[in-house]
C-alpha cells in the first residue's frame, strides 16, 4: 500500500492557496474504569494500554502496558494489537492489524470503547510574500510552500521536508528554526548520509569516555548540543534500519541515553527532519520503519523541483547576481535572453545547481576570475586564494564544493572507483558519496 495522504495532517492544494486537513480520534469509552469519559486522540499515532507513557491510559488489569495501537491514515483508523495478553477486538472479531469502520467498537479486556474519526480542515491562503527565510521565489507553489511553513513555524510539531536534491531543504529548515519561538537557541545540522553508520548513534546521542574503542573523551552528541533548540536531521532516508528504534524512542519520549551511560536524559528538541527520497515507498519497501515515518510526518511539507516553478528563475538569476554587487567592479549583469534559456534548461540539481551556473557565468566575466571557476578537477593546492572581492558565503561555498569534488575524485581513483572503499577512505558514509558523485556528475572512473 502507497502511503500517500496517510498522515494525520496534509496540505491538499486549492484555488485560493491551500487546504491543511487534519483528523483527530473520538474516543468514547463505553466499558470498563473510564466507561463515560470521551477522549480526542491526535494523530499521527495514539498508543492505548494500562501504561502510563500511553497517550490513553487505562487503569484495567486486564489491559496490557501497551494494548493497542491507533494510527490515523487519512480517512481511515487502522488498528493495531500491540501482542497484548487478552487481545483486540473489532466489532467482536480478534485482530492483529484492521481498519475500524466508522463507530466501530473496540474491547481490549474487560474496556470496550466506540471510535469515531474527527475531521477538521483549515484554509490557508497563499502566503503574500515572495521568500521565506532564505528561500525566494513568487510563484503560486512556492506562496503555497510559505503559507505552510508560515504557520509550521510557530507549532511544535516534528516537520518533515521532503523535495529534491538543491530545492532549499536545509535552508527551509534554518527560516523555519528562525521564525520559530526557539530561535535564540541553537540550530543543529546533521547529515545521516555524511557519517559511517557504525558512528551515527555516538553522533546523535553521545557517549562516555570507555564505551567503545577509541572513545577516549566523552561526546555530548547532537541531541544535546541542541537542547532547547531544532534538531535538523538531513537525508533521513539513509538512517539505518537498526538505529531506527532508537530514534523513534528519542522522538516518542524526549529521553536519550548516551553511549555506555547509566542514565537517561531528558531534551528538549524540536525535530525537522529531510529527505530526497520518497519515505512513503521507502516504507512499502520495508527499508524505513513504519511507526517512524509516521513520528516524522506530523506537519509534512514538499519543496518543489525547480522544473515545477520555472517562472521563479529570472527572480532567484537576479538575487545571486546582487550578491556579487557588493565589488568594486561589479560584473554586468546576464542578458535576459540567457535568462529565457534557463527557463527551458533541465536543472536536476535545483537551485543549488542554478545558483552554481550564475556564479560561474558570473566568475567568467569577472577579470582574474575565471580560474577559480574553472578549477575542481584536480587536487586542491593548500594555499587558499581569497577573493575579497566575492562574499564570503559565495566564497566559501564554492570552496567546500570544489574541495569536496577534488576530495572524492581522488578518493575514488585511489579505489579503481569501489564506492564502499571511497566511502570508508573519507569516513563518511556510502549514500553520502553517490549524493556527491550525483551532484558534481563524477563518475566512478573519478572523472
Ligand atoms: N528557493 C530558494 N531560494 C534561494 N536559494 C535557494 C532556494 N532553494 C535552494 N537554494 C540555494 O540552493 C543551495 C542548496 O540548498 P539546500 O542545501 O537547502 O538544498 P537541499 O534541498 O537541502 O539539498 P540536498 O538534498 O542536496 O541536501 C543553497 O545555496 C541555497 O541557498
Amino acid at each position: 500500500m502507497k502511503r500517500e495522504g496517510a498522515k494525520s495532517t496534509w496540505p491538499v492544494e486549492t484555488e485560493t492557496g491551500l487546504s491543511l486537513r487534519s483528523h483527530k480520534i473520538h474516543v468514547e469509552c463505553i466499558r470498563g474504569p473510564l466507561a463515560g469519559k470521551v477522549y480526542e486522540l491526535k494523530g499521527p499515532e495514539a498508543r492505548i494500554g494500562s501504561g502510563t507513557d500511553c497517550h490513553l491510559v487505562i487503569p484495567d488489569r486486564t489491559v496490557s502496558h501497551v494494548h493497542v495501537c491507533l494510527r490515523i491514515e487519512g480517512d481511515a483508523i487502522r488498528v493495531l494489537d500491540m501482542k497484548s495478553r487478552n487481545g483486540t477486538y473489532v466489532d467482536d472479531v480478534r485482530i492483529k492489524d484492521a481498519y475500524a469502520r466508522p463507530d466501530s467498537t473496540i474491547v481490549l479486556g474487560a474496556s470496550a470503547m466506540r471510535l469515531r474519526m474527527l475531521k477538521d480542515e483549515i484554509d490557508v491562503p497563499l502566503s503574500e510574500h515572495d521568500h521565506f527565510g532564505g528561500l525566494l521565489g513568487r510563484s503560486i507553489v512556492m506562496r503555497r510552500v510559505y503559507a505552510l511553513l508560515e504557520l509550521f513555524a510557530v507549532l511544535e510539531g516534528t516537520v518533515l521536508l521532503e523535495g529534491e536534491t538543491g530545492t532549499g531543504k536545509e535552508v527551509a529548515a534554518a527560516a523555519i528554526h528562525g521564525r520559530s519561538p526557539r530561535k535564540d537557541r541553537p540550530f543543529v545540522v546533521f547529515d545521516c548520509s555524511a557519517v559511517p553508520a557504525n558512528l551515527i548513534e555516538s553522533e546523535l546521542f553521545g557517549h562516555v569516555s570507555g564505551a567503545f574503542t577509541g572513545a577516549v573523551s566523552s561526546r555530548k552528541g547532537r541531541f544535546k548540543e541542541a537542547d532547547g533548540g531544532t534538531l535538523f536531521l538531513d537525508e533521513i532516508g539513509e538512517l539505518p534500519l537498526e538505529l531506527q528504534p532508537k530514534l523513534l524512542r528519542a522522538l516518542e519520549t524526549r529521553v536519550i541515553r548516551p553511549l555506555g551511560a547509566e542514565k537517561d536524559w531528558r531534551v528538549d528538541v524540536r525535530i525537522i527532519a529531510a529527505t530526497n527520497r520518497d519515505l512513503a515507498i521507502e516504507v512499502d519497501k520495508e527499508r524505513f520503519r513504519e511507526d517512524l515515518y509516521y513520528r516524522l510526518a506530523v506537519l509534512p511539507v514538499r519543496l518543489p523541483p525547480l522544473r515545477e516553478r520555472v517562472e521563479d528563475i529570472p527572480l532567484l538569476v537576479r538575487h545571486f547576481e546582487k550578491e556579487w554587487c557588493s565589488r568594486p567592479n561589479p560584473p554586468a549583469p546576464l542578458p535576459d535572453a540567457i535568462l529565457e534559456k534557463m527557463k527551458s534548461t533541465p536543472w536536476p540539481g535545483n537551485v543549488r545547481e542554478l545558483r552554481n551556473r550564475v556564479e560561474l557565468l558570473l566568475s567568467l566575466g569577472l577579470p582574474g576570475a575565471a580560474g577559480v571557476a574553472q578549477s575542481g578537477g584536480g587536487a586542491p593546492s593548500t594555499r587558499v586564494d581569497v577573493d575579497i572581492q566575492v562574499p564570503y558565503h559565495v566564497g566559501r561555498e564554492r570552496l567546500v564544493e570544489e574541495y569536496t569534488k577534488a576530495y572524492f575524485i581522488e578518493a575514488l581513483r585511489q579505489t579503481d572507483g569501489n564506492v564502499s572503499r571511497a566511502a570508508q577512505l573519507a569516513a563518511v558514509g556510502r549514500a553520502f558519496v553517490q549524493k556527491v558523485m550525483k551532484h558534481h556528475g563524477i563518475t566512478r572512473g573519478g572523472e
